[in-house]
């Protein structure tokens, strides 16, 4: 494994035009891998603007011109690529997915949001993701010559349980193409990626939509990378930019030595744990 390698978040700026948006990302990753990043993530919803009511009309299929796009991009640059998300539709289902690259150009695995967003701030933020979406029933990671990588999607950051399994499993890096917004963005998104960090000693990172004050959502920005330690050690302002960080795993070990918290949870007093296989089995 090598312990030193470089990632890239971009903060996009997307459009209403899904083939503007796939030339733009294309332009990005191949941005991006000249600047040295081997994991490159996009952010949510990079092929169309966010929001219920466009989710039906940009859907489609995972493969579908989307993915292959990205495919191809990830291929050409030689790069992993975590294709931010896009609405995937299945059958009668729309999901909010992330597809994901190795440098070959093949689809290693893909992560369909799990946590929909479900929220009502009065006079602030109201969204409710599911009248329209369905929610996915997997956690997902995929290997690199580097590390174990996890990903998940914006919302599903709230939940810790998520980031405690994955890390559990082998994971170093979170990655969570993400769009939070102008009330939940200040108050959360930074506490939580941090928060995250810390608790299980990895790297987290996000990759907003830059901000367009035109659209319906507006999206906060500020895509960051955190370090095991829980700092903050990459990150933008609104606008449409590339985050690039140096993952340094050895450092991640040095900080897990000093502060050995794996060794010393409680498993007689709690345990965050999967559900038997069994359990979930009619659900699969
Ligand atoms: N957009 C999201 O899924 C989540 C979000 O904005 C929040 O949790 O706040």
């Amino acid at each position: 494994m090598m312990s030193k390698f470089k990632i890239a978040m971009v903060q996009m700026a997307v459009g209403t035009s899904k083939p503007g948006n796939l030339a733009r990302a294309a332009a990005l990753i191949k941005e991006a891998s000249s600047a040295g990043a081997k994991i490159i993530t996009l952010p949510e919803c990079f092929n169309s603007p966010y929001g219920t009511k466009y989710f039906p009309e940009y859907a489609e299929p995972i493969p579908g011109p989307s993915s292959e796009a990205m495919a191809a991009a990830a291929k050409e640059n030689k790069v992993f690529l975590v294709a931010g998300s896009i609405p995937e539709k299945c059958g009668d289902k729309i999901y909010n997915s992330s597809a994901i690259f190795n440098p070959e150009g093949e689809m290693v695995a893909m992560h369909r949001k799990v946590h929909l967003f479900d929220i009502d701030i009065p006079g602030k933020i109201r969204m409710q993701e599911s009248e329209i979406l369905s929610p996915g029933k997997q956690m997902t990671m995929f290997r690199t010559p580097y590390c174990q990588v996890g990903v998940a999607i914006c919302y599903d950051i709230r939940f810790a349980e998520l980031a405690q399994i994955m890390t559990q499993k082998g994971c170093h890096l979170l990655l969570y193409p993400g769009a939070f917004n102008m009330t939940t963005g200040p108050a959360h998104w930074e506490l939580l990626q941090r928060g995250r960090a810390l608790d299980n000693q990895v790297y987290v990172a996000t990759a907003s939509p830059a901000r367009d004050t035109q659209a319906s959502y507006t999206a906060w920005g500020h895509s960051s990378v955190v370090n095991p330690w829980g700092e903050v050690i990459s990150t933008t302002d609104e606008k449409e930019s590339i985050v690039y960080a140096d993952i340094d795993l050895e450092r991640m070990e040095e900080i897990r030595n000093q502060v050995p918290l794996r060794n010393q949870r409680r498993h007689d007093l709690y345990r965050v744990s999967e559900p038997a296989e069994e359990d979930r089995r009619e659900e699969l």
